[in-house]
């Protein structure tokens, strides 16, 4: 049995503006498990995004409880929410930010250091990771403007997985790329995960949802839908992309 990572109970979002209040998330009961790829999808404007800053305490939830491994996100103040998030939560957005005047290196070791004083482990860690992404040694001093956009994100990746997080937070990490940048962002999220890693990540993309092993359907402020769609196997692919398919029409995407 996996250990739970993240349970929510009753997890409400409103936004007020002009007066009117909009209900997002409505009373969302969610157990993320440790492992998973776990994606969540939904039409747009359904709160995929909202629930990926709660779940991450990016953002505070208007009501009801989030537990990251058995602590009270709700009980945290601003700053204890920042160091929460430094310590046990890696994020990877479409948007890359790298730093543009710092090397690829000095952009992983900017984030590492924060945690990590030991600067010996920390380029150590570094530098096997960006290994492990194919980022190789002839790129480590390039500037983020010399990378191409997949390139650019496997390092936005590594920047993300330095820490060690307990979960990797990624909001349409290939929105902005081309198919073939996409591929191998996509392949070093199905390495990482096969490592161990835990992922939620929000998509639009059927090919990038495949990758998951379990999808949440959000729709109205809810999850509609759950599926179980077993680890990422590229043998079996037509039969998970079917299965995803039959899935997401019954939910009305
Ligand atoms: N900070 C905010 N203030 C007010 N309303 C917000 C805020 N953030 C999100 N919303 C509203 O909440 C709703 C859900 O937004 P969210 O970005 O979570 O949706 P999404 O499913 O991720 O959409 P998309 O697929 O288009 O990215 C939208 O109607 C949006 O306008």
């Amino acid at each position: 049995m996996s250990k739970t990572i993240i349970k929510t109970e009753k997890l409400c979002k409103t936004f007020s503006s002009g007066g009117i209040q909009q209900h997002v998330l409505k009373n969302l009961d969610i157990e993320l498990l440790e492992g998973d790829f776990t994606i969540i999808m939904g039409s747009s404007g359904s709160g995929k995004s909202t629930l990926l800053y709660a779940l991450s305490g990016m953002d505070k939830a208007t009501l009801g409880e989030i537990e990251f491994e058995g602590k009270s996100l709700a009980k945290l103040n601003n700053d204890q929410l920042a160091i929460f998030r430094r310590n046990h939560c890696g994020f990877v957005f479409q948007q890359i930010y790298l730093l543009d005047n710092m090397s690829v290196l000095d952009n992983v070791l900017a984030s590492g250091l924060l945690v990590n004083k030991n600067r010996r482990e920390t380029v150590k860690k570094a530098k096997e990771l960006l290994v492990k992404v194919g980022i190789d040694e002839k790129s480590w001093s390039k500037f983020p403007s010399q990378l191409s956009g997949g390139e650019a994100q496997r390092v936005g990746i590594v920047r993300a997985l330095i820490n060690n997080p307990r979960i990797l937070f990624a909001d349409e990490p290939t929105g902005a790329l081309n198919s073939a940048s996409s591929d191998s962002v996509l392949d070093v999220l199905t390495k990482v995960n096969r490592d161990g890693q835990s992922i939620v990540m929000v998509t639009h993309d059927i090919k990038t949802a495949l990758r998951g092993n379990r999808i949440l359907y959000l729709r109205d402020g809810v999850i509609y839908g759950d599926l179980p769609l077993g680890g990422y196997d590229e043998q079996k692919n037509p039969e998970r992309h079917e299965e995803l398919k039959v899935f997401l029409a019954e939910m009305g995407w």
